[in-house]
């Protein structure tokens, strides 16, 4: 069987009144694609800011690649291995697409920004490395002809691409995505689809929050299911979609 990849435990977080997250359990094997879904207000987003280290949970027990990390900052989660990706989309608007790439892979470099600015012929030679890997990163999801546009130039479908290209530029062992799919149109949808599946073909693991059921089942490989907070199911897509709390809770809808 293979490696965990992300095993997280007894995750619990409170906001004054409300128990947000209740003793979630969560475990991501080495190339899967992991969805977290489940009715709006349900805890998905709280789950990944706690994962990614934006909150602070109240109790939990995290594992990334067999070791333990310690979720309490986020520039120790990047470190760690899981890049991210935001609901609301969060580019450096003003940056080229390419420069935004450049961005997330100096998180892997030894010279980092301050050496970026000054630079000795080593760090000139890293640097020059790190542009091209983003130049390939552009590629692979498909915007490398805009490299040279500022993010905020580029359409709602390629801003989000450019933020996973920005994401997969970190080497991440687990990428998170925080609804990739808002806002896409149809087209938009099927092509994030196939480049998730190019991810997931060079090996690369990915847990996934998305509204969008329809999409979700046909791409992942394993599903949890939270509710007020609660795993109500966990399991292979099929399972889950035919798990009598799982249609209570959607039909019971939306508590939004
Ligand atoms: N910073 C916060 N302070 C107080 N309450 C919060 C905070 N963040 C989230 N909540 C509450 O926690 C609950 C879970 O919210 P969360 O955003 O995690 O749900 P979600 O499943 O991601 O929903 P959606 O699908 O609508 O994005 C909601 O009731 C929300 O109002």
């Amino acid at each position: 069987m293979s490696q965990t990849i992300l095993h997280v435990s007894g995750v619990n977080k409170r906001f004054g009144g409300l128990q947000a997250l209740s003793e979630v359990e969560l475990e991501i094997r080495q190339g899967q694609i992991y969805a977290l879904i489940g009715p709006n207000g349900a805890g998905k987003t709280t789950f990944f800011n706690v994962i990614t280290g934006l909150y602070t949970p109240d109790s939990g027990t995290f594992m990334l690649g067999g070791q333990p990390y310690a979720p309490t900052a986020v520039h120790k989660v990047a470190e760690a291995g899981i890049a991210r990706t935001f609901q609301n989309i969060r580019l450096f608007p003003d940056m080229t697409a390419l420069e935004n790439v450049m961005v997330g892979r100096h998180v892997r470099t030894k010279s980092g920004l301050v050496g970026a600015i000054f630079k000795t012929r080593a760090e000139r030679a890293e640097e020059a490395a790190i542009r091209h890997r983003a130049h390939e990163l552009l590629e692979f999801v498909g915007i490398a002809r805009y490299a040279a546009f500022q993010a905020r130039t580029l359409s709602y479908g390629d801003q989000r691409r450019l933020e996973i290209a920005r994401a997969l530029a970190t080497d991440p062992k687990l990428l998170a995505l925080d609804e990739p799919a808002a806002g896409m149109n149809a087209t938009e949808k099927l092509q994030l689809r196939d480049l998730l599946q190019r991810i997931k073909s060079e090996g690369r693991t990915i847990l996934i929050i998305e509204h969008d059921v329809k999409l979700i089942m046909g791409l992942s490989d394993r599903v949890t299911v939270l509710d007020y907070g609660k795993v109500i199911a966990a399991g292979a897509p099929a399972e889950v979609q035919k798990n009598p709390a799982v249609i209570a809770a959607y039909l019971g809808g939306a508590h939004a």
